[in-house]
This record gives structure tokens, C-alpha cells and sequence, in this order.
């Protein structure tokens, strides 16, 4: 029987000694190895000098318990991929409570409030998944990436063992607090899955806050604000509107003229969590934006025939939105964190504006106000080998901006934004945000309160101030960045049409192929280039040649078990020839497996 002598404070603010000491008389006799360890570290006795150590057991003993109701599939091996776990809902459950588990050790390592969002993003209603977000709002950094893999498949009888080396290995003070931000999408799957995260962070004695039905950037964001002490914004749902809302109408006042129909945007909610969230926002527009809604999860199916990635991949418009030729629509993705624009032209023909228009975009309308404001800030655009040459050629030719080629996966592109005054990044498919340094904030903040700011200055400054408040910099989030196209687009007068005039896009084309191990590709050059398999990237050299205007490079998804090749060429022809060529290279040289890609016409 172990009892609590005079001040052993629980750190956790727990004043119930009786229950700790209930608690702590069954750590004797518990006979898990981790518990028999730390015993025979102190010579067969547990020290009552060390509180910090007699509540880290008996947290042990309460995860040990409530794991047991979260049970690991045996042999169920899953990777924290580019984008968290994502896999069958059914799959999930040991996972979520360990990541609540997880969440807890990062947070008392960090001091800080850390988030953990329930979705599986744009995949099927069936899947769900788990991401974690780090103090400042961004996705958790890569070393705990490894150690949420490690204890995801740890077996049930590991799963303390797993839990001790990472408190060792990043030496945790368990004495620290803990607390935890939860949201979750609205797939089927997502109230009980949440409610294992919740489980996990309680089985460590850590705080939590369950927000409930959010989008992923929402929750990006209330964790910023809460670890900014509010200097962000308010942590809450309303908070959020109130500031993004709030800068968006203040941006709007700087249109002149805009009519009601340029004022209409339609919004395919791809049935999902992005789809409430713009409901619950539309009031405070002010009739500034006006929205038609779309796959609001009334009826349709989650991502089913729509959403951003639909609309992406497919290049078509979703089912179940109706939009006149010349009028513009957006599709957000499962979780909100993603968007694409598009038009019907009045030949029907469809004209998708992805994320490399909308960085075109923001970036152009960004350097404007730079030069009106006459500050000397620097802005580049950071954006991945998928990224539309023509985008590129575009910004770095004739906008003559600072073009950088992250690897694909958004923390990469953040951090590469992170070293630039002004950081524009999006991939393709439409993930994206744009990053101000504290020193530029300073810098556009000074010019708006400085006497000396002429008129042109002080009117550029203080739009510059508005589009930094209607960005959520966090992360790439759809509410936020169709909020500043919008503004954008109502500022510059400009039509849908005449946005995607500003470059004409390269055909390209995107292939899968299936090989044994994909891992056998290994690139360089952020992913441009192949250095294994022996042969490959000279091959693809050599294929190149043959097409004018012509780029293809190959690398292993992080998502899926499949090679992705790439192609873009001076035609569809070309570009439709050379992919098809590609793909067959590394079927032939990285041991594709199945039947030979075939030609595409
Ligand atoms: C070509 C492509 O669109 N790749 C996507 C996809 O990654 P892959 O590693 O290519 O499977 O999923 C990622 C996570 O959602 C996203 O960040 C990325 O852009
Ligand atoms: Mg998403």
C-alpha cells in the first residue's frame, strides 16, 4: 500500500488524496512489465518522495484500463501518412484513443494546447481518420508523426511499454498539464471516434475541450488563438466568423460597383462539414457574398460526385450543382481545408481554376498592394512539382515573383512559406494559404497609424491589414480562402473569365501505376527527379525530348500504394502519349505489377 505524504501536490490540480490513494494500492500489485520496471528501479519500492512519478503510474494503471475498451486489432499495421491516419472507420478506434494518449505527451512537452481532428477528408463516408496540430496551428511536426506510427501499432500488450519510451525518449515531465482540442467532420463514424480521443486524453489526466462539429482549419485555428493567448482571435466557432467575417466586409468596401449577379457565387459543400459551416456563417456577409449552397449534406452522400477533389481529379463540374454558363462556383473538399473555382463557358465547356489559378491570384493582387503601399516586403509563391508549368513560367516571367518547389504534402510548403516576408503556397488540388511574418505584420500595421502614409499608401496598407485577417494562416482552409477570392475578385472588378485568362493552362495528365514496392523510387529536386531505379529518370529524359513544352516526372504516393506519373506537353495528344510512355518505363523498370498500362486513346 502506497500512501501520498505531505506535499505531493498533483500538478494536475487534483486535491482527492483518497482517491489517489485507492488508486495507487493496486499499483503494487500490478503486474505489467512497465510497472514491474519502474519497481526494480527503485529496488522493489515505489518512492513517496517522487509524486510526479506515483501519478505517472497510476495514470499507467488508467490507460492500462481503459485501453482495454480501445483494443488493438492484432497485426493491424497503419503509417501517420501525408495526411494522418486514414483508413475504414471500423479500424480506427485503438487509433483515436491513442492519439488522445499522444496529444496529452505533446502537449506537456510543448506547454501548450495541441488539436486532434477526427476526418478523413475528401475520402469515401465509410473511411475516417485522425490528424494532430501543433501548438501555432500547423500540422505536428515530423519526429511525432514517427512516434504517433509507433504507438498506433504497438500490440495491446505494448501498448505501455510504447507510451514509457516516447515519455523517455523526449523526456517528459509527466507532472506537466495537459490540454487537448477535439473536432470532428460529420461522417457516421466520427461522434464515437472523437469520443476515443476524448478517452485517451483523460486516460493520461489531460484537460480537452471537444468542439464538435468543425472544419479541419477551424480547429487549426482555435488552436492558435488559444496558444496566442486570443492575440489570433477568440478560440471559439464565433470568434472565427466574427474576424474573418468582419475583414471580409472591410475588404468589400473597396469595390465600387458590384452588382448583385457579381456578388452570386454557388458553393458545392461536397455534403460534408464545410457545408454547415458556410450556413452558419452567411448572415454575417451582409449580402456582400450571396451563396447559393450546394450538396449540403441534406441528401447526397459525403465526397459522392463532388467535392473539390471530385472536381479536381475528374476535371468536370459536381452533380447536384446548377450554375449558368459565365457564373463562377467552388467546391470545398470533406473537410473544408480544400478549394477549386470553376465556369461553364457558353460553348459548355467546363474551365476548372485550381490551386495554382488561385495562387496566381493572390499573389498578383498581393504584389499590387505591395508596390502601392511602396513597401519592400519579399513574396514568393511556393507551390509542388504538380503545379501547371504555365503557372509557374506566369509567375516567375512575367509577375517576376519568387517561385520555390516544395515536395508534395502542405507542411512542406509551409515551412518553405515560413522563410519569406509574404509565403503564397497552394498545391494543385487546391490546399493552400498565404503566410505573413511578424515582421511584415509590423511593418503594413506602422503604415496605417504613421501621419507621414500618403492617401494611395494608407488605402493599400489598410487593404492589406483586411487580407491578412480574412486568411486563416494556420492552414489551408476553404471558408477563408473563398472569402479573399471573392474580395479579391470584387476589388479588382474582375470576372471569373478574366482571372483564368491571366495564363492558359498546359494539357496535362496524371497517372497511376501499380508496382510490388513503390519505395524503390527515390527522387530528388523535390520530387522532380528519379535517382532509383537505375535507368528510370533517363528514361523519362529521353521521352521527354520527343514533345514540345513537354515535363513528366514519377514519385511514390504518400496516400496511396502506387506510383504517380505526371505528364504536361504542348497538346493533349502529346501529353496524353507521353504519360502513357512514362508509365510504362516504370512498369518496365520498377516492377510493375498487373497487366502493362495501356494507351490512353
Ligand atoms: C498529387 C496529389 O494531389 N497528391 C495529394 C495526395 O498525396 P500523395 O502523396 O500524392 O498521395 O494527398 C495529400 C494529402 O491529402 C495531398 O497533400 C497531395 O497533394
Ligand atoms: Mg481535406
Amino acid at each position: 500500500m502506497i500512501r501520498l505524504t505531505q506535499g505531493c501536490e498533483s500538478p494536475h490540480g487534483l486535491s482527492r488524496p483518497q482517491v489517489r490513494t485507492a488508486r495507487f494500492s493496486t499499483l503494487d500489485s500490478s503486474s505489467h512489465p512497465v510497472m514491474e520496471e519502474w519497481r526494480n528501479r527503485r529496488n522493489g519500492k515505489l518512492s513517496i518522495q517522487s509524486p510526479a512519478t506515483l501519478l505517472f503510474m497510476a495514470e499507467f494503471l488508467k490507460v492500462s484500463q481503459l485501453s482495454s475498451q480501445h483494443k488493438k486489432p492484432v497485426g493491424l499495421v497503419l503509417q501517420y501518412g501525408t495526411a494522418g491516419f486514414r483508413t475504414n472507420a471500423e479500424l480506427l478506434d485503438h487509433i483515436m484513443f491513442r492519439m488522445g494518449l499522444l496529444a496529452t505527451l505533446r502537449s506537456k512537452k510543448t506547454k501548450a494546447t495541441i488539436g486532434v481532428m477526427v476526418t478523413a477528408s475528401h475520402n469515401p463516408e465509410e473511411d475516417n481518420g485522425v490528424k494532430l496540430i501543433d501548438p501555432m496551428g500547423e500540422m505536428v511536426t515530423a519526429a511525432w508523426e514517427g512516434y504517433a506510427t509507433q504507438l498506433a501499432n504497438a500490440e495491446q500488450d505494448d501498448l505501455l511499454t510504447a507510451l514509457k519510451d516516447i515519455i523517455e525518449k523526449e523526456a517528459i515531465n509527466m507532472s506537466q498539464g495537459a490540454n487537448v482540442f477535439v473536432g470532428k467532420d460529420t461522417r457516421s463514424s466520427s461522434a464515437a471516434l472523437s469520443q476515443a480521443v476524448l478517452d485517451g486524453v483523460s486516460a493520461l489526466d489531460g484537460q480537452s475541450k471537444d468542439y464538435g462539429l468543425v472544419t479541419t482549419p477551424q480547429l487549426h485555428y482555435m488552436v492558435c488563438c488559444l496558444n496566442t493567448q486570443g492575440k489570433y482571435g477568440d478560440a471559439t466557432v464565433e470568434g472565427y466568423y466574427h474576424k474573418l467575417c468582419q475583414a471580409f466586409i472591410q475588404l468589400t468596401k473597396n469595390a465600387s460597383n458590384c452588382t448583385d449577379d457579381q456578388k452570386h457565387l454557388s458553393v458545392d459543400g461536397a455534403n460534408g462539414i464545410g457545408a454547415l459551416k458556410v450556413r452558419e456563417m452567411e448572415s454575417r456577409l451582409k449580402r456582400e457574398l450571396q451563396i447559393s449552397l450546394f450538396n449540403d449534406g441534406s441528401k447526397g452522400k459525403l465526397n459522392h460526385q463532388c467535392g473539390a477533389d471530385f472536381v479536381k481529379v475528374q476535371q468536370k463540374p459536381p452533380t447536384g450543382l446548377t450554375i449558368n454558363p459565365g457564373e463562377r462556383g467552388c467546391s470545398f473538399d470533406g473537410d473544408a481545408d480544400r478549394i477549386v473555382y470553376y465556369y461553364t463557358d457558353s460553348e459548355g465547356q467546363f474551365h476548372l481554376l485550381d490551386g495554382d489559378k488561385i495562387a496566381t491570384l493572390i499573389s498578383t493582387y498581393l504584389k499590387e498592394l505591395l508596390t502601392q503601399a511602396g513597401l519592400d516586403l519579399k513574396i514568393a509563391v511556393v507551390q509542388t512539382a504538380y503545379a501547371n508549368g504555365s503557372s509557374t513560367h506566369y509567375l516567375e516571367n512575367t509577375m517576376k515573383l519568387i517561385v520555390r518547389c516544395a515536395k508534395t504534402g502542405v507542411k512542406h510548403l509551409h515551412h518553405a512559406a515560413q522563410e519569406f516576408d509574404i509565403g503564397v503556397y497552394f498545391e494543385a488540388n487546391g490546399h493552400g494559404t498565404v503566410l505573413f511574418s511578424k515582421a511584415a505584420e509590423e511593418k503594413i500595421q506602422h503604415l496605417t497609424e504613421d501621419p507621414n502614409t500618403n492617401d494611395e499608401s494608407k488605402r493599400a496598407a489598410l487593404l492589406l491589414q483586411s487580407t491578412i485577417n480574412v486568411i486563416n494562416q494556420t492552414v489551408g482552409d476553404a471558408i477563408s480562402d473563398m472569402l479573399l477570392i471573392e474580395a479579391i475578385l470584387a476589388i479588382k472588378g474582375m470576372t471569373v473569365q478574366q482571372w483564368d485568362a491571366i495564363y492558359s493552362d498546359l494539357p496535362n495528365r496524371q497517372l497511376k501505376v501499380k508496382v510490388s514496392d513503390r519505395r524503390v523510387i527515390d527522387t530528388t529536386d523535390a520530387e522532380r527527379r528519379a535517382v532509383s531505379p537505375a535507368g528510370l529518370q533517363e528514361a523519362i529524359d529521353s521521352l521527354v525530348k520527343k514533345y514540345k513544352q513537354a515535363r513528366s516526372f514519377v514519385r511514390p504516393s504518400g496516400t496511396e500504394d502506387v506510383v504517380r506519373v505526371y505528364a504536361e506537353a504542348e497538346t493533349q495528344e502529346s501529353t496524353d502519349a507521353l504519360a502513357h510512355e512514362v508509365s510504362l518505363a516504370v512498369y518496365r523498370l520498377a516492377g510493375g505489377v498487373g497487366d502493362e498500362p495501356k494507351p490512353l486513346h
